[in-house]
């Protein structure tokens, strides 16, 4: 397998997947969003949090803020940052009414929390939040590249500007997030972006990098021999 600069977490909410993972050293850290933890049919907040941390006491991991406002997402964050040495508290660039919250990610860098500043689209916000920080206080601003993607927007020249804007400021690291496919990780690694989140299906083919392509296409006409096999079809 190739050998990556840029560093790999899972992105999901299933414990036992994540408690895998971990002990498999397969991924080197973990994040998970209010969509992921609803998804996983996540019904205690602070349980699931207790028990990943307890999992996973030394990697790093990021859970997100609920509130929508910045007097909520500030004590959601004390609570959050209670959670174990290796929690990054995740608070949105913007609340749902579309409102700065750099007031608030500011705050707590000056106190020292570790921050994971999500849902960021732009260069101005990468900007912007890479000046709220404290220097030296270990921060990731999450980009989300596949999102830009969807929308057919390359996010190539936006993750190239902001893997430069974060390294000005000690402590940043860029993080990939909405990660579509093992080759992101490849574009990832290629400018210098810090960590790629991706998910369990990704995170699955990670050994496949640098395999042998020529091998690929006896193995794929095998794969369809199996399923005619089994399908038991047939054209004479
Ligand atoms: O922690 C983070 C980013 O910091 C991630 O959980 C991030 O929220 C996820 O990668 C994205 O929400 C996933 O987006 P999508 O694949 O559902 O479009």
């Amino acid at each position: 397998m190739k050998n990556l600069n840029v560093q790999v977490f899972a992105d999901g909410a299933d414990i036992e997947q994540m408690k895998t993972a971990y002990q498999n050293q397969t991924v080197d850290g973990f994040t998970t969003n209010p969509s992921l933890m609803a998804k996983a049919g996540v019904e205690d907040y602070t349980a699931f949090a207790e028990a990943a941390v307890k999992a996973i006491p030394d990697a790093s991991i990021s859970f997100e803020v609920f509130g929508d406002d910045m007097e909520t997402m500030e004590k959601e964050a004390a609570i959050i940052q209670s959670f174990g040495e290796n929690v990054f508290v995740k608070i949105p660039v913007v609340n749902t009414k579309g409102e700065s919250m750099i007031p608030l990610i500011k705050k707590l860098s000056e106190q020292d929390i570790k921050l994971n500043v999500t849902a960021v689209y732009t260069i101005e916000q990468v900007t912007e939040i890479v000046k709220a920080i404290k220097p030296g206080v270990e921060t990731y601003v999450s980009v989300f590249a596949g999102r830009i993607a969807d929308t057919g927007v390359d996010p190539m020249p936006l993750m190239r500007a902001a893997v430069k804007v974060c390294h000005e400021k000690e402590g940043v690291k860029l993080l990939w997030a909405s990660c579509r496919e093992l080759y992101n990780v490849i574009q990832a690694d290629e400018i210098g972006c810090d960590i790629i989140t991706c998910p369990g299906d990704v995170v699955k083919k990670i050994p496949n990098i640098g395999r042998d392509i020529d091998e690929l296409s006896v193995d794929t006409v095998k794969g369809f021999a199996k399923d005619i096999q089994s399908s038991g079809l047939g054209i004479l």
